[in-house]
């Protein structure tokens, strides 16, 4: 299978789909690193490792040498000033760009919620079909055509208790395009948590939301690790970073790492 981080090289595209379905799952970790992995804390499973880590835009280096572990279970707040690096990582993590160094491995697929998805606005895409992206796996398209009734009524009903849980019930026929901005980031974490996957990346995901709406963010990303997931959350919010178990700090193209917690 392609890996599109298999190996450091050009950066790649952004898809039109904000939710990627990286399968790097292959056999275990992928993009296995050369050096030993320190081991995880006792107790919890490695989700995500990344050793050395560097990369450039073609200038100056965004990312000198980044090294963190991510454990399943895990509610992950990444920080930083603007500018400092922070989508730049998340978005290697997802392998969504490649590295220009270092090396990155994965023990599962990641869902990876960007900040400004590129649904195209001529498509006529509903709030269901945009959700029910997040369930989507390059290798299944042609199986989804083909699958059963009793199956994709069971995504119908995940998309829709998606929808619920970030509080857009009953707006799944709208449109794309007649939703608020904020209703669209809303829909966006609903993409995120549709597949319950293992791995959950969201690059602020709730910037600009109402107290309400960032307070339900915050209870659903607890409740994705509470189930086992390991939630890499980049956020400014300090109460965001209270919730979390563990706040990461891009700084100066490197990261401070186990800066505690709630
Ligand atoms: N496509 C790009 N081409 C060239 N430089 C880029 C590109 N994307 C980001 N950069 C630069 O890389 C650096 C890190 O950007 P990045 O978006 O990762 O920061 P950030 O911490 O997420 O910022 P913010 O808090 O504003 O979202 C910045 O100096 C930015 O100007």
């Amino acid at each position: 299978m392609d890996d599109p981080t298999a190996s450091a090289g050009p950066e790649t595209s952004r898809s039109s789909c904000s939710v990627r379905s990286v399968l790097a799952e292959r056999s275990g970790l992928a993009e296995r690193s050369a050096g030993s992995a320190r081991d995880a804390a006792p107790g919890v499973r490695q989700a995500l490792l990344a050793r050395g880590l560097r990369f450039d835009y073609g200038g100056e280096p965004v990312l000198r040498g980044v090294d963190l572990e991510i454990g399943f279970g895990e509610l992950v707040a990444i920080t930083g000033v603007n500018g400092s690096g922070k989508s730049t990582l998340v978005e290697l993590l997802a392998g969504v760009r490649r590295p220009s160094g270092g090396a990155i491995e994965r023990a599962a697929a990641v869902a990876l919620v960007v900040q400004q998805p590129d649904v195209a606005p001529h498509l006529p895409l509903t709030v269901h079909d945009v959700v029910a992206m997040g369930g989507w796996r390059p290798r299944s398209a042609r199986w989804a055509r083909l699958e059963r009734a009793p199956r994709r009524t069971r995504r119908a009903r995940a998309v829709d208790a998606a929808l619920a849980r970030v509080g857009l019930e009953g707006l799944g026929a709208r449109p794309w395009t007649e939703l608020s901005g904020g209703q669209r980031q809303r829909a966006l974490v609903a993409q995120g948590i549709v597949a319950m996957p293992a791995i959950l990346i969201l690059d602020e995901p709730a910037a600009g939301l109402d107290a309400a709406s960032r307070g339900r963010t915050r209870e659903i990303l607890r409740a994705e690790a509470a189930r086992g997931a390991a939630v890499v959350w980049v956020t400014h919010d300090a109460e965001d970073v209270a919730v979390a178990d563990r706040e990461i700090r891009v700084d100066g193209g490197l990261v401070r790492a186990d800066l505690g917690g709630a």
